[in-house]
């Protein structure tokens, strides 16, 4: 799979297999650049390239918040940045990347990029890719297969679509090239991925694991390796990329050997609006009405006549309202009302609903390292935070890794609190790297590496 610096790269040197016109570019005066757009759950974060190899990062531009609002735009130009709370109404990831492109035309000191036109390729992030293992450019065939498993990731691949969409439409000169958070995850090897289920219908319908946040866990094992000084086909690894979604990954000598997400982003640990793993019958016992029934009438239900059954099916969810609900009503947001994970993790949680949040995250986390831990023989060179949450929140990372002391981790506490500074991609935290696998966080970017 491609970065975006060998995608560039390559067909910038390879005359027969083009992907940049050349001649166009030698034609222009300006030197044209790369837009990446990574459609988040809760944010649109874009960034503008030189169209060069390798690449250089002109400037950056995000919405957070879309689900908390007001969102927040945050803009960046070198040294420069620029912070605000936006008043237009951003319902949607696709106002929110109109929004973006239109102030980042506006920037006075942005003279390279001022509208469309200077624009030759868009990388999206879409997460889920199917059976593609490589980055795509947008064609007719590749968009409508892409479309056809849309609902696969009802959060993220609908938006990010969308905004596929509207560049087909309204930039019609400028190539869109798709790159997939599922395809890191193309390691894992089969009974990992392997539901255990009628396996016709599985194979007939593409039913099993595919994984997600590859572009980031991407990133982060060839910066964590680096930072390691290991090559990356030799470095073993826990990775949290924990944000309004969540997942973990166990990375064996440089590929995913499992992670928390499967089919789709909804399985593994709870995000903002996400149930994360749950038991699957419960879809057939949460009833809208269910609250409303005394004991006894919920006693009839389960007594097969023909009018009870009727009154069960009634209130039964259909599959769009289970999906609904597990993907937007539950997590966070259904727990303790916000999807904000600063106003849960706080050393004096305003409620017992947020302190009860917290617990549970913290549970599930922790379930999932010590079973990659196992995995991995024990064998990691560290475990590191990332994602919203991961980057931000010390007091996450320090309950994480006090509950992890047996595995031989330690957090040394003062380089936890002040956590990574800005531009620091890698931190480490460990408090004694002689007594176990480091501890470090690391400030992911799906924008750049576009890698998996
Ligand atoms: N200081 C903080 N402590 C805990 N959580 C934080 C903090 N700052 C931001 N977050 C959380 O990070 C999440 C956003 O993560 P991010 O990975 O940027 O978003 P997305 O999943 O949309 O890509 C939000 O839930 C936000 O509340
Ligand atoms: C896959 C996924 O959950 O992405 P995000 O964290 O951006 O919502
Ligand atoms: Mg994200």
């Amino acid at each position: 799979m491609p970065t975006l610096t060998s995608y560039v790269g390559n067909s910038y040197f390879q005359p027969c297999k083009t992907i940049l016109d050349i001649a166009h570019l030698a034609d222009s005066f300006k030197m044209k650049s790369i837009l990446s757009v990574n459609a988040g759950s809760s944010s649109v974060k874009i960034n503008f390239y030189t169209l060069e190899n390798p690449p250089k990062s002109i400037a950056d531009a995000e919405i957070s918040g879309i689900t908390a609002p007001p969102p927040t735009f945050k803009y960046q130009q070198g040294d420069k940045k620029h912070k605000e709370e936006v008043k237009e109404k951003l319902d949607t990831p696709q106002d929110a990347f109109n929004y973006l492109l239109k102030r980042c035309f506006e920037v006075p000191e942005l003279s390279e990029i001022t509208s469309v036109d200077d624009v030759q390729y868009i990388c999206h992030r879409i997460v889920h890719g199917g059976d593609y293992r490589d980055a795509v450019e947008i064609n007719d065939e590749t968009y409508h297969h892409l479309e056809s498993f849309e609902d696969l990731a009802p959060l993220h691949n609908f938006s990010a679509l969308e905004i596929v969409r509207h560049c087909r439409d309204k930039l019609p000169k400028v190539k869109s090239i798709t790159f997939f958070d599922s395809a890191f995850h193309h390691t894992i090897p089969e009974p990992v991925r392997t539901y255990a289920i009628d396996q016709e219908v599985a194979k007939a319908n593409g039913l099993r694991k595919y994984g997600f946040h590859g572009i980031s866990y991407s990133f982060i094992l060839r910066s964590v390796a680096q930072f390691l000084n290991k090559p990356a086909e030799q470095t073993n690894l826990i990775v949290m990329h924990i944000g309004s979604g969540a997942s973990i990954c166990a990375i064996r000598n440089g590929q995913s050997i499992d992670t928390s997400m499967g089919l789709t982003p909804l399985a593994g640990l709870p995000g903002a609006t996400r149930s994360g793993d749950i038991d699957p019958s419960l879809v057939f016992h949460y009833t809208n009405e269910a609250g409303k029934l005394s004991p006894a009438s919920t006693k009839e239900m389960h007594i097969s006549t023909v009018s009870t059954l009727h009154l069960w099916d009634q209130h039964r969810l259909t599959g769009n309202e289970a999906e609904e609900i597990l993907n937007k009503k539950s997590g966070w947001k259904a727990l303790t009302g916000t999807t904000d994970f600063s106003e849960i993790a706080v050393a004096n949680p305003p409620t017992k609903a947020h302190k009860l949040a917290f617990d549970i995250f913290v549970d599930r986390i922790l379930g999932y390292i010590g079973n990659y831990y196992l995995k991995l023989n024990g064998q990691i060179d560290g475990v590191v935070f990332s994602g919203g949450i991961g980057e931000k929140s010390a007091l996450l990372r320090k309950t994480l890794v006090d509950k992890c002391h047996c595995l031989g981790l330690g957090l040394d506490d003062a380089a936890n609190d002040k956590g990574p500074e800005d531009g620091e991609t890698v931190k480490d935290l460990t408090k004694d790297s002689s007594k176990g696998p480091r501890v470090l966080v690391c400030q992911t970017n799906e924008q750049v590496c576009l890698r998996s």
